[in-house]
């Protein structure tokens, strides 16, 4: 597991074209050494507005979009096409501007069938939808190369975060932080709204050879400082993102304020 790179920037615009510009870099030089590169999306503000500014990027034509597999490290479990979806707020912000090969995009199965790439495996039980996804990353595994069993070696993951810890949809002391396997779980009872989720979990995560945590503004800064001392991924699931080779951190001046 790779050290933590903590990179501050000026501000919340600052963190969402910096992160635009490595993550242009980083999937073209991993095309460059693998013929396909992959993503890992998140959803929540930060995670959205760098993918706008990945969208209005000079350098959008560096990457061959054709030859990207892309995946969600956690979804919102409400219907196919909803505004809440993680993955709805992608496309609109990057995702259907792009020559992406649909075979390679991989939304988390909805709630309801709907008009999801996934739409067969749509169910109502999130139990179900976990598990659906969780064989989606092991044939993607089997196409893409292992990180730890049964997961792709993602090249880059993104996370955003909470002012509580949350990562993903791994909330402090729930169940999907005792769930230490590699795998996909159902989250259920989430405080931040809505309730009901499907999450990789942290070692899931961990698979990716290099992980982002991309996190802006005051609110964040308590709980950030709080995993540079030491916190467990327990109390503080953010302070359990690793990447094999890289683990980074792209702040604001504002979420870094208690490192
Ligand atoms: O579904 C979600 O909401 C997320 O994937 C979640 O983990 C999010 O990334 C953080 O809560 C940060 O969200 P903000 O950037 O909006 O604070």
């Amino acid at each position: 597991m790779s050290g933590r790179e903590v990179v501050t920037l000026p501000d919340d615009g600052s963190v969402a074209s910096d992160g635009a510009a490595r993550l242009l870099a980083a999937l073209a030089k991993a095309q460059a050494e693998r013929g396909v590169a992959s993503v890992v999306l998140t959803g929540g503000g930060i995670g959205i507005a760098m993918l706008e500014a990945v969208a209005s990027s000079p350098d959008l034509g560096s990457v061959d979009w054709s030859r990207v597999e892309v995946f969600w490290g956690d979804e919102r479990f409400v219907p196919a096409g909803s505004e809440d979806r993680n993955d709805a707020q992608a496309r609109d912000a990057l995702l259907d501007r792009l020559d992406l090969d649909p075979a390679r995009v991989h939304p988390v199965p909805s709630s309801t069938p709907g008009p999801s790439a996934l739409e067969s495996e749509d169910s109502a039980d999130p139990d179900a939808g976990a598990q659906a996804y969780a064989q989606v990353l092991a044939d993607a595994a089997a196409r893409l190369g292992e990180g730890v069993p049964g997961l792709p070696a993602f090249d880059v993951l993104l996370a955003g975060c909470g002012p509580e810890g949350h990562t993903l949809s791994v909330f402090p002391d729930s169940p999907a932080v005792h769930a230490t396997a590699p795998g996909v779980v159902a989250v259920r009872d989430c405080p931040k709204p809505p309730p009901t989720r499907i999450s990789l979990t942290l070692a899931a995560a961990r698979s990716a050879r290099e992980v982002w945590l991309v996190a802006t503004g005051s609110s964040k800064a308590e709980v950030l400082g709080r995993a540079a001392h030491g916190a467990s991924e327990v109390e503080v699931p953010l302070a359990g993102l690793a990447g094999t080779e890289r683990t980074l951190w792209l702040l604001d001046e504002a979420a870094s304020a208690d490192l």
